[in-house]
This record gives C-alpha cells, sequence and structure tokens, in this order.
C-alpha cells in the first residue's frame, strides 16, 4: 500500500538522485511497518537501487558538521546529534523527506523504562547489557549534548535535544545505519534502509564503493572511534559489503549500467532470484535473538545462531558449594595456567552453551579440573609448573594424560563428561535458569501464546528470548543426561581451544 508518508518518500528521493527499479514494491501497513516486495521476477545480479552517497544523512552532508566537529563529537554520539539537528528543522531539512518517513524511535529495549527493561528482560543476556547501555548513553548525552545546549541556546532548540529525543536517535542508528565509506563513516542510507530481515536467506545486499574524497579527520586511514562499541560497529554491518570491482555483480537490469561503479553511488544487487510477489529480504548478520532484540527490537523463532551464557562467576558460586573458596580459585588459576579461557573479559567471563545446548569445551575442561581428587591435582599443578616455560601445547598434553590416560589419540569429549561433570552441568543449567524468576518456562509459553506480537511487541519478542534461551538449558540438561556410552562421539563445533589470548 502506497500511503502518503511513502509517496512523499518517493518524491524526495526522485529530487535527490535515487534511483530503483519498478519491479520494487513499497509496501507500508500499519501494524508491520515498510516492506519491500518483487513486483515481478528480480535476477540475481540486478542492481535494484543506487543512492547518492551526497543524499545520504551523514555527519559529513549534514548542516550541523561545524558544530560537530568544534564540539569534538564523533562515532555513534555524532550521528545522533545529526538526526536531532535534522529533527529540529522540521521542513527546512534537507532530509525532511526522509525523516517523516521514519518513526519517532525503534522499539528496542533501549528505550524501554527501567521498570520494562528489569520485568521483561529479568535472567535473559540481555538485562545487564541494556541496564548499562542506557546508563552510558545517559553519560554521554549530559557529558557531551546538555553543554552545547547551555552555549548554544538559540541555535539548538532543546526540545529537539533531550535525553529521550538522543535515545530515538541511537534506536534509529543501531536499527537503521550502515557503514558507507572512510570519508563518511556510518549513516542513514534512505531506501537501503526499507528492507526487512532474514538469517541466512538475504536476497539482496547493499555494496559501498570507495569514495573518491579524502578522509580528513585521518590520515592514516583508521578511522577507528573509541566511543564506538561492538555492538555499534556490528550495527547492520555484516550486511554491507565493499565492492570489489573485479567480483561485482554486473546486472542485466534496466538499472545496471553498474561497469566502473560510481564512487558516488551506493547500490542494492540482488544476490539471488526473488519470484513476483515474494518479500525482498536483506540480512544483518547472522545473529541469535539477544543480538536481534538489543539492536533491532525483534525476535525470530528457533533461530539457530541463539546461544546461552554461564558466567564464571557462576561457576564459582555452584563449585564453592561444594569446595572451599581456595579450592575454587586454586583450580580456576590451574586451568587457566593450561593456556585455558573463557569467553569475554576479565572479570565478565563468560562460557556459551550453543543451539544445541553443547557447552563451549572450555567448561567442562574447567569443571574436570574442579572435581579432580587432590592427589591428581596436586601432580597437574607440579607438572606445569615444572613444565614452566615449556610452550602451552606440552602443559595441554599433561592436562590430556590425566583426561585420556589411554587414548591420548583421541580426545572425544565422552572422557571429559564424567559423572561428576555432568551433574556439575546440570546443576549449573538450574543454577541459571533461576535468574528467570518463579515462572517456568511453560508459563513463559503460555504468556507467549496468549500475546499479541502488534499490540504487545515488547511483551511478545522478549518472552520469545526467554523461551529461547531457557530452550538451550533445557538442551544442555539433556546433553548432560545421556548416559557415557550412549554419547555420540559427534565432532565439537569447537575444538580444544587454548585461547591465552582474548579479544
Ligand atoms: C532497516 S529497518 C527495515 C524497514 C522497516 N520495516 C521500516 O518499517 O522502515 C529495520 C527494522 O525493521 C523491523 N524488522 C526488520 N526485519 C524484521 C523481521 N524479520 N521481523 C520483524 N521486524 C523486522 C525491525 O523493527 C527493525 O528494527
Amino acid at each position: 500500500m502506497a500511503t502518503r508518508r511513502l509517496r512523499a518518500f518517493k518524491r524526495w528521493m526522485k529530487s535527490k538522485g535515487f534511483e530503483w527499479s519498478d519491479a520494487l514494491d513499497f509496501v507500508d501497513t500499519p501494524k508491520e511497518g515498510i516492506a519491500v516486495r518483487a513486483l515481478c521476477q528480480l535476477k540475481e545480479g540486478d542492481v535494484v537501487a543506487k543512492m547518492p552517497k551526497e543524499a545520504c544523512l551523514t555527519i559529513k552532508n549534514s548542516g550541523a558538521c561545524g558544530i560537530i566537529e568544534d564540539a569534538g563529537f564523533e562515532g555513534h554520539l555524532a550521528l545522533a546529534f545529526v538526526i536531532m539537528y535534522e529533527r529540529s528543522l522540521g521542513c527546512d531539512s534537507p532530509w525532511a523527506g526522509y525523516l517523516q518517513l521514519l518513526n519517532q524511535q525503534e522499539c528496542l529495549p533501549l528505550v524501554w523504562t527501567l521498570d520494562e527493561v528489569n520485568e521483561l528482560l529479568c535472567g535473559t543476556e540481555l538485562h545487564q547489557e541494556v541496564q548499562e547501555d542506557k546508563a552510558l548513553m545517559y553519560e554521554d548525552w549530559k557529558e557531551s549534548i546538555l553543554p552545547l545546549l547551555d552555549l548554544a541556546p538559540s541555535k539548538l532548540n532543546p526540545v529537539f535535544f533531550g535525553i529521550e529525543q538522543y535515545f530515538a536517535a541511537r534506536s534509529l542508528i543501531s536499527s537503521r545505519s550502515f557503514e558507507i565509506d572512510d570519508y563518511h563513516g556510518s549513516g542513514m542510507v534512505p531506501l537501503a534502509d526499507l528492507f526487512n530481515h532474514k538469517t541466512g536467506a538475504e536476497d539482496v545486499h547493499f555494496t559501498a564503493t570507495p569514495s573518491n574524497y579524502e578522509s580528513d579527520n585521518d590520515i592514516d586511514g583508521n578511522n577507528s572511534d573509541e566511543s564506538v562499541t561492538d555492538e555499534e560497529a556490528l550495527a547492520q554491518n555484516s550486511s554491507i559489503d565493499a565492492t570489489d570491482f573485479d567480483t561485482a555483480h554486473v546486472s542485466d537490469s534496466e538499472c545496471s549500467s553498474d561497469i566502473g561503479a560510481d564512487p558516488s553511488m551506493l547500490e542494492m544487487i540482488m544476490i539471488k532470484d526473488v519470484s513476483s510477489g515474494t518479500e525482498v529480504f536483506n540480512t544483518y548478520g547472522l545473529l541469535g535473538n539477544a543480538a536481534l532484540l538489543h539492536r533491532y527490537g525483534f525476535t525470530e523463532q528457533d533461530n539457530l545462531y541463539d546461544i546461552v551464557n554461564i558466567d564464571l562467576d557462576l561457576v564459582l558460586k555452584w563449585c564453592s558449594s561444594l569446595f572451599s573458596g581456595r579450592h575454587g580459585r586454586a583450580r580456576v588459576s590451574l586451568w587457566r595456567r593450561l593456556g585455558y579461557s573463557a569467553c569475554g573479559i576479565k572479570n565478565s567471563e563468560y562460557f556459551e552453551i550453543s543451539f544445541d545446548g553443547e557447552p563451549q569445551v572450555e567448561l567442562p575442561i574447567l569443571l574436570y579440573i574442579m572435581l579432580l581428587p587432590d592427589k591428581a591435582y596436586h601432580e597437574l599443578d607440579l607438572s606445569v609448573s615444572t613444565a614452566g616455560k615449556r610452550d602451552e601445547s606440552s602443559k595441554t598434553t599433561l592436562l590430556y594424560d590425566k583426561i585420556y590416560p589411554n587414548k591420548s589419540s583421541n580426545m572425544s569429549k565422552k572422557f571429559l563428561l564424567t559423572n561428576q561433570v555432568c551433574d556439575a552441568l546440570i546443576s549449573l543449567a538450574d543454577m541459571r535458569e533461576s535468574l528467570y524468576g518463579s515462572e517456568s518456562i511453560e508459563d513463559d509459553i503460555e504468556a507467549l501464546e496468549r500475546c499479541s506480537l502488534v499490540s504487545e511487541k515488547k511483551v511478545y519478542h522478549s518472552s520469545v528470548l526467554r523461551i529461547s534461551e531457557r530452550k538451550i538449558l533445557q538442551k544442555l540438561r539433556n546433553y548432560a543426561s545421556k548416559p557415557l556410552n550412549k554419547m555420540t562421539n559427534h565432532s565439537p563445533r569447537r575444538k580444544l581451544r587454548r585461547t591465552t589470548k582474548k579479544s
């Protein structure tokens, strides 16, 4: 359905030099927002849309560029300022035709109230992360944007630069921005941001050709912004290719005079055939539900990329229920000296449990070491100390000798998964599960069935997230409950990882 806002947007795009294939239908529904459909068959290699870089909403293109440079804003803080600034200009903004198409904000947990975050995300992978995001972004706003309002009250209308407006702009950046090139950095790319996501099954790719401009803020080409978190850097970037001219799709569609692609234009290229009448999807990356909800405000049922994490602190808590605190610390220390580590950074380390309930191998190894009888532990500790500066692999062999005394060549996990290690995994699954509160997974499933995706988006997606995490914990219990002799000797997806360095 071509709504008024879509018609106005199309007029705006025409006036700014956008080109798009007649075969694309932009559909606007009050319940689901905008989606892109194929009006006739689209072929792999078709360039279906071209967007001029100068029409993208970026720091360099915006009239706010001078204020931003004077204030020293960078990264997504600066881009959020751009969005607020252009919004404050109303119809006078060169992007008015684009901005009128966007919702005020995207319904990410970032813009939920703290009460909603605490109630709906309790126990999930997102709970702490969203609390931290909110606090950090509030600090950013208070330290950077608020003082500017006092300095330039005549230029900036505070109504458009408040904390709510800042969070709203950040939610749009998280869910819709693209990395354009070294000169522009990340920005809003009208039209490219109308395609919805499908995990691992995209039809269309966004391509950004290098710019002709020199980056004037970064002569060594390293345009990194320390304030940009991993989260931010990943916002839609995974759906973006820097076009390699040698391999760029050459389209045979009307829109495809693409040989020697124009560096001033961005393109959407079909990467597979799509039949008439179906939706054309982009992909925002191979993301689990926590990441999807965090960055884009939605989840997918049965998402193969889901994981749940078990914090190292929780493992230590479990250990201290059986042994002394000293025992736990000593065993972790030995595990580290053997070259193992968990994911994450110091003081916030965790172990991933994959969609099929399999723990990353460093976890059962740690549990195994925690459960070693004292005599075996002391022998291993002594051998590791004696090995001293020997290389890591020979130290690890010492552990393998303990775990696989007779089968050092067959390092199947089944030798690691002793009854005690399996019991520990089950206890850890129970402890992790208790973080969700007193409602059972069945309660959650019932609540999800009762809830409307349209009118109760927050409840719906947080329930899907909680249920998908709890199902993984169930699978972890099943994994740990299989009798050893029935354990399949499936090759671990992750090999024994000896990570002495963490990213
Ligand atoms: C880049 S925009 C895509 C266009 C958007 N539908 C619109 O109305 O403008 C990204 C947002 O679209 C929605 N979205 C994209 N893919 C989705 C999906 N598979 N399921 C539900 N919502 C999706 C989410 O709200 C997301 O934050």
